[in-house]
């Protein structure tokens, strides 16, 4: 996937996305970082279509997504959403079973054994007829991402996916991502953790009042200055033995 030249501007807001252009190579997973309101969120929102695009072109495959079939796109791209009060009363099953919708249409008409093997995946199965709002935040989100992973997507979107989730199921996600890139899958996700996307990526994106000021592998990126300037806060990089160059924010 591919952004050429794109803008966005919210309607009586200064800030909005000024014309990224950058890659976000197949098959790897890349993290989009930056502070607060930088863009990340609308960014993604873009690149599901979930936000219209006013300007420049969002290529998948070398085609714009623009052109492609909304039912040709949903089989392409799916994107883990936080929680939503309209699924609040559907079991696990149901929500599971909506990934399947752009190859079925309807939600009866998803065979039961589609749905079968995604719950299993993510350790659903024996909550599969509980419903939404019985669940954790934590076995919410696994819930969304199974739902997204049952679309069979070529590219998965994923915005701060690891917020609900303890230390352990982080690590699980991170471990099932990469796994999901080795398979072919392009994964874009938006972290907070710095430290975790330096980590855990193969591409980083950084974000700043809606530019994109740089781009590349974790080691490109991993400058304290460039980090400084985009967080407006002194950093330092320190080596943790075992754990090689941490990233720290240093007390003003
Ligand atoms: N629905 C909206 N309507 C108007 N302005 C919005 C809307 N969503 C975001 N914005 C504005 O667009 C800018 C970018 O917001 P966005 O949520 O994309 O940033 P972000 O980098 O994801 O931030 P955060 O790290 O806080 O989640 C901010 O200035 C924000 O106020």
């Amino acid at each position: 996937m591919e952004c050429q030249h794109v803008s966005y501007q919210y309607p009586h807001q200064p800030q909005g996305l000024h014309d990224l252009t950058g890659t976000f190579p197949p098959g790897q997973v890349t993290t989009i970082i930056g502070p607060n309101g930088a863009g990340k969120s609308t960014l993604l929102n873009l690149l599901a279509q979930r936000l219209p695009l006013q300007a420049g072109q969002i290529l998948l495959d070398q085609q714009p997504v623009t052109q492609l079939k909304p039912k040709v796109l949903a089989q392409q791209v799916a994107m883990v959403t936080q929680r939503h009060q309209l699924y609040d009363e559907l079991t696990v099953r149901e929500v599971v079973a909506t990934g399947r919708l752009p190859y079925h249409g309807l939600l009866q008409a998803v065979p039961p054994a589609e749905v079968t093997p995604y719950l299993a995946a993510n350790g659903l199965t024996d909550l599969a007829d509980t419903i939404m709002q019985d669940l954790s935040g934590g076995q919410q989100q696994r819930v969304w991402l199974a739902a997204a992973l049952a679309q069979e997507p070529s590219v998965l979107l994923l915005d701060e996916p690891t917020t609900y989730l303890d230390v352990h199921y982080q690590q699980v996600l991170m471990t099932q991502l990469r796994q999901l890139a080795a398979q072919g899958m392009t994964v874009i996700q938006v972290l907070h953790d710095i430290n975790q996307a330096f980590r855990e990526s193969d591409w980083l994106w950084l974000l700043q009042a809606g530019q994109l000021v740089a781009s590349g592998t974790p080691a490109d990126l991993r400058d304290a200055t460039l980090l400084a300037r985009a967080f407006a806060t002194p950093i330092e990089i320190v080596d943790v033995p075992q754990l090689g160059p941490y990233i720290v924010q240093i007390p003003q």
